[in-house]
């Protein structure tokens, strides 16, 4: 009844970012509909049509996205925000639901589950009138039947929808399943009527504890959707962690299949779960992480699981959204550290080896299973896995080394050491990357602009980044980051233990991509890395410059991470790097130095009995990386992508001097947040959204400072952005920066 052979999901932005090159040049205008439809149906022809070559017998569709896989769900429930309704044509709509316009904002955008992916959050109210609307699900399945493709649509399901999304008037989005339902029962019958023989309803939010009676409610949701008459055979996917009880509430359905994790999850709650008489489709390759799998041991836990199931297929753990495409691109790369990889290209050919090796045995894939078991060898003794001195000096730490002095103390210090205005003013660190920027870069690896040349271009910028501040009348300058291509690559790559790859692009939103560096080994950090430009920047002017550093848990936060040392003790290796450049950066004449730490949200176990682990070792490492410095130095921190209710006892726990924080589209709430858990350092609530193209006017900062001041003393108040300037232009940040020095000001008055 089923098929043997699959993944969960992939990515869609194309192996050279096409999709990211042809959307981004629709929006300005240089590419036509057509043209970006075209590139569209191109990029999901050559993915099934790879995933039929590698040896796959079903394959997803419906994965490809122009945006958002959320926001798609949207569409197709009718659940676009009422703003946009008024936009006639569909593609319009979606992108201005996406990105906002001159006059309409944009949906949020928050993390997807504990990935660097971001949705957009569906807006769900009283009011919101669902209503089905199939045609892209429809389209895509259509046009993979007639490639004679074994297509099995994926959609996500309405726990998961429901549950992701923001509630308007206080409703609580879940509350409403009850009439999204039957939109699903109609799309099940729809896409039997077209031909389709699977149908795979994502609902990862079932390994999470993000609310209360997850599991009896899939069962309800799913007896219900299993009695349609007439559907195609039902897979409910799991993915991102161990469903747990929700496993055995699926059993208990007569859906045909479930997905389940098992790189995350346990084998042993998918053997209990009573699952004999269904497909169960098992994620045994790691969609989530870039190491090559073990697949003796891999085949051992399939092998095992075989008698529990009805059926077994082998999958991924979760779609290869989150990885590169493939190592062929990457020719930086040493044949060893390839051994110990695979990209999603190499996942698809673990998958099929997997898969064969189950039904005709391993001596059929003996090739596949020899050249695998040879390439991990190579891992066990590596030089570049373990360094003698680093060990030495990260067991020689005591607790002395993550503590400073008592924060008042440090307060008195700075404040005459720094002489600085009430409400003083700052950025966050980047400005924009304008393409002149980018091109410089291209240029010096094209080897046609050599290292002087790259500097002086880079000097010229932060020149003009410093003049710029200096006739706003900023009070604490930033030297703008134009050298850093990424605010982690840029550190991986200056240290050991990392490889940075040329070409492993992956979606993080909409059309926007990063590299994520891959942390094999042992971290050590051979040169001072951001000195040289911090110095020229703070030679430019009397108003001090900040320092900026990424911190260890977002650096691990946004690697690929070795796998064979618990976190905590990668994360101090990182950590150690960090706290030396903070001593140099001291030593060189920076007096204020910010850690950034947007991730320490992003990493928080989904299930709530893990959580405080996490929190004390991340806290641990940030401290690590900024007790070194003297009472005087002032430690700032950076944090964005709000929702901070979980982790706020955290952040007054890093003992920074300075907080930074997204603010202004919750209008200054975690103000409260901080205040109820007694936190008492200076804080710098975001009063600019810099998500949005849209330049807020100064009255409306003024009304947020003056929120914020309800809430915080003004000896404590900083006034900032949420976040960096990086994806803005120079004419919105010059605007908007003005705004904010305005209406600091006027407050301060
Ligand atoms: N790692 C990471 N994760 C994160 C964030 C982050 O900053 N870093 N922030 C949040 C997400 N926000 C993001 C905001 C912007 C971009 C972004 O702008 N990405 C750029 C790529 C940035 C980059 O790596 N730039 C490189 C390479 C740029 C490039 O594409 N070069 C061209 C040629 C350059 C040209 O001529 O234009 C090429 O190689 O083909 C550089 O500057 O050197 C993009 O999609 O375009 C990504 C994430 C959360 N997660
Ligand atoms: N310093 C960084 C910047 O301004 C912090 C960004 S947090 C995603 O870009
Ligand atoms: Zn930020």
């Amino acid at each position: 009844m089923g098929f043997h052979t699959t993944v969960t999901g992939t990515a869609r932005i194309g192996a050279d970012r096409e999709l990211k090159h042809a959307v981004e040049g629709y929006w300005a205008g240089r590419l036509s509909r057509e043209e970006l439809h075209r590139v569209a149906a191109d990029l999901r022809r050559s993915g099934r049509q790879q995933l039929l070559a590698a040896g796959l017998d079903s394959i997803p569709v419906n994965t490809f996205s122009y945006y958002d896989q959320m926001l798609d769900m949207a569409a197709t429930l009718g659940a676009l925000p009422p703003r946009v309704a008024a936009i006639a044509d569909p593609l319009d709509r979606y992108f201005a639901a996406a990105r906002g316009t001159a006059d309409v904002l944009p949906l949020e955008m928050t993390k997807w589950f504990d990935t660097n992916y971001h949705y957009l959050v569906p807006e769900i109210g009283p009011d919101t009138v669902f209503g089905l609307d199939a045609a892209t699900v429809l389209a895509d399945l259509a046009e993979a039947l007639a490639d004679d493709v074994p297509a099995r649509p994926v959609v996500i399901g309405p726990i998961t929808f429901l549950g992701l999304s923001k509630g308007v008037d206080d409703l609580v989005p879940l509350d409403r399943i009850d009439d999204l339902l039957p939109l699903y029962e109609q799309l099940l019958t729809d896409l039997a009527a077209a031909g389709a023989e699977w149908v795979q309803i994502d609902e990862p939010i079932l390994v999470t504890d993000a609310h209360d009676g997850l599991a009896a409610l899939a069962e309800r949701v799913y007896s219900r959707l299993s009695a349609v008459a007439a559907r195609p055979r039902l897979l409910v996917q799991t993915y991102f962690g161990d469903a747990g009880d929700a496993l055995a509430a699926l059993g208990r359905t007569d859906i045909d299949g479930v997905g389940v994790d098992l790189v995350r999850g346990s084998v042993a709650t998918v053997e209990a779960a009573g699952l004999a008489d269904k497909l169960v489709v098992a994620g045994i390759v790691d969609g989530h992480n870039v190491w090559r799998t073990d697949l003796d041991a891999a085949l051992a836990v399939l092998t095992d699981l075989r008698p529990h199931v009805g059926t077994l297929a082998v999958s991924t753990s979760c779609s290869t959204l989150h990885v590169p495409y493939s190592l062929a691109p990457e020719t930086g790369l040493d044949d060893v550290l390839r051994g110990w990889l695979a990209f999603a290209a190499e996942k698809f050919d673990e998958v099929v080896a997997l898969s064969r090796a189950l039904t005709d045995g391993r001596d059929a894939q003996a090739a596949a299973f020899d050249a695998a078991r040879a390439a991990l060898a190579t891992r066990a003794d590596d030089p570049r896995r373990h360094d003698a001195d680093l060990r030495a000096r990260l067991a020689g730490l005591t607790d002395a080394d993550r503590i400073r002095t008592a924060a008042t103390q440090r307060q008195e210090l700075s404040r005459a050491h720094l002489a600085l205005p009430t409400l003083p003013t700052t950025t966050i660190g980047s400005f924009p990357q304008t393409g002149d920027i980018r091109a410089a870069r291209a240029r010096l690896r094209a080897g046609t602009l050599d290292a002087e040349q790259y500097r002086a271009q880079m000097e010229a910028e932060i020149a003009a980044v410093i003049a710029l501040q200096e006739q706003i009348g900023l009070d604490v300058l930033v030297h703008g980051e134009p050298e850093r291509n990424d605010m982690v690559q840029y550190f991986a790559e200056q240290l050991t233990g990392f490889f940075a790859t040329a070409n492993g692009w992956v979606q993080s939103y909409g059309s926007r991509c990063v590299r994520p560096p891959i942390l094999f080994g042992d971290v050590q950090r051979p040169a001072p890395m951001t000195v040289d430009w911090a110095v020229y920047a703070q030679g430019l002017t009397d108003k001090p410059v900040k320092g900026m550093l990424t911190g260890p848990v977002t650096i691990l936060a946004w690697s690929f991470v070795r796998d064979d040392q618990p976190l905590a003790q990668t994360a101090d290796q990182v950590a150690l790097a960090i706290r030396d450049e903070t001593l140099d950066l001291q030593e060189a004449g920076i007096g204020i130095i910010q850690v950034d730490e947007p991730a320490l949200r992003e990493l928080l176990p989904l299930r709530a009995t893990e959580r405080a682990a996490y929190l004390e070792w991340a806290v641990n490492a940030f401290k690590l990386s900024t007790a070194g410095v003297n009472d005087e130095t002032q430690i700032h921190t950076h944090l964005c992508y709000s929702e901070f209710g979980d982790v706020i006892g955290a952040i007054a726990d890093l003992d920074a001097d300075v907080t930074s924080i997204e603010a202004a589209r919750s209008h200054m709430e975690v103000l409260d947040d901080l205040n109820a858990i007694g936190f008492a350092a200076e804080v710098g609530p975001g009063v600019y959204d810099i998500h949005s193209p849209r330049v807020p006017a100064a009255e409306e900062m003024t009304t947020l400072l003056a929120e914020a001041l309800a809430a915080v003393p003004a000896d404590r108040l900083w006034v900032n952005p949420d976040c960096g300037l990086k994806t803005r232009t120079t004419a919105q940040v010059t605007a908007a920066l003005t705004a904010m020095v305005d209406a600091a000001k006027a407050v301060r008055a």
